[in-house]
């Protein structure tokens, strides 16, 4: 068993996506992790709606895992489920409906993630634990890509581990910022099931063989 990796566009060469995304397919990886920004949550903008239709009319088998970096996502959760996005992340930070924008991802169809900033304890999502499919633990603040990982962050992938088994659930649990062949070690054994990589990956040198060393890193079992 290895990581489900899951490369991260923002640092890609936009001249030539259709390309890149399809080395990173090609060499094992399963998502492909895609970043709204609204220049509101957080100071970077990004891309729209219309990028994840374009991805998904391009043949790609890759799963679509957008991240909404917005403001109140339950505004715009149906548009990106429209689009073609498979896995829709909301952070509890952007608005006081976390369960309803879940409860909305649900009924659009699309796998319901829940994310946390570094500033966020599990605690505060506990209550909606028993509802997602993927728990996105951010281990950068979000907004950029080239961030240094904030080792700490692994304790609340464990904690997240732990309550899993404690309850009986199945959610994924994902990281998101920093990663890389030496950062992704520690998140695995503590219960990353899926790794975003952006720069590791996208950093114009030889993304195939960034994607197999992340798998081949995290090639051993875990508990
Ligand atoms: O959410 C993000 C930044 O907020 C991104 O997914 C970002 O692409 C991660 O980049 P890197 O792997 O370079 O840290």
């Amino acid at each position: 068993m290895s990581v489900i990796v899951a490369p991260s566009i923002l640092a890609a060469d936009y001249l030539n996506l259709g390309e890149q995304i399809k080395l990173v397919e090609n060499a094992g990886a399963k998502y492909l992790h895609i970043d709204i920004m609204d220049g509101d949550f957080v100071p970077s903008i990004s891309y729209g709606p219309d990028w994840v239709k374009q991805i998904k009319a391009s043949g790609s088998k890759l799963t679509l895992d957008v991240h909404l970096m917005v403001n109140h996502p339950e505004k715009i959760v149906d548009t990106f489920a429209e689009a073609g996005a498979d896995i829709i992340g909301v952070h509890v930070e952007a608005t006081p409906h976390i369960h309803r924008a879940l409860q909305m991802i649900k009924n659009a169809g699309a796998r319901a993630e829940v994310v946390i900033n570094p500033g966020t304890p599990v605690a505060l999502i506990e209550p909606v634990l028993y509802m997602v499919d993927q728990v996105l633990v951010m281990t950068v603040n979000p907004g950029f890509g080239g961030q240094k990982f904030l080792p700490e962050e692994i304790e609340k992938v464990a904690q997240l581990r732990d309550y899993k088994k404690s309850h009986g659930l199945n959610f994924d649990i994902e990281i998101d910022g920093g990663v890389n062949d030496k950062t992704i070690v520690e998140a695995y054994k503590a219960g990353t099931t899926v790794a975003v990589a952006g720069s590791y990956v996208y950093d114009k040198v030889d993304p195939a063989a960034k994607v197999k060393k992340l798998i081949e890193a995290t090639d051993f079992e875990v508990d």
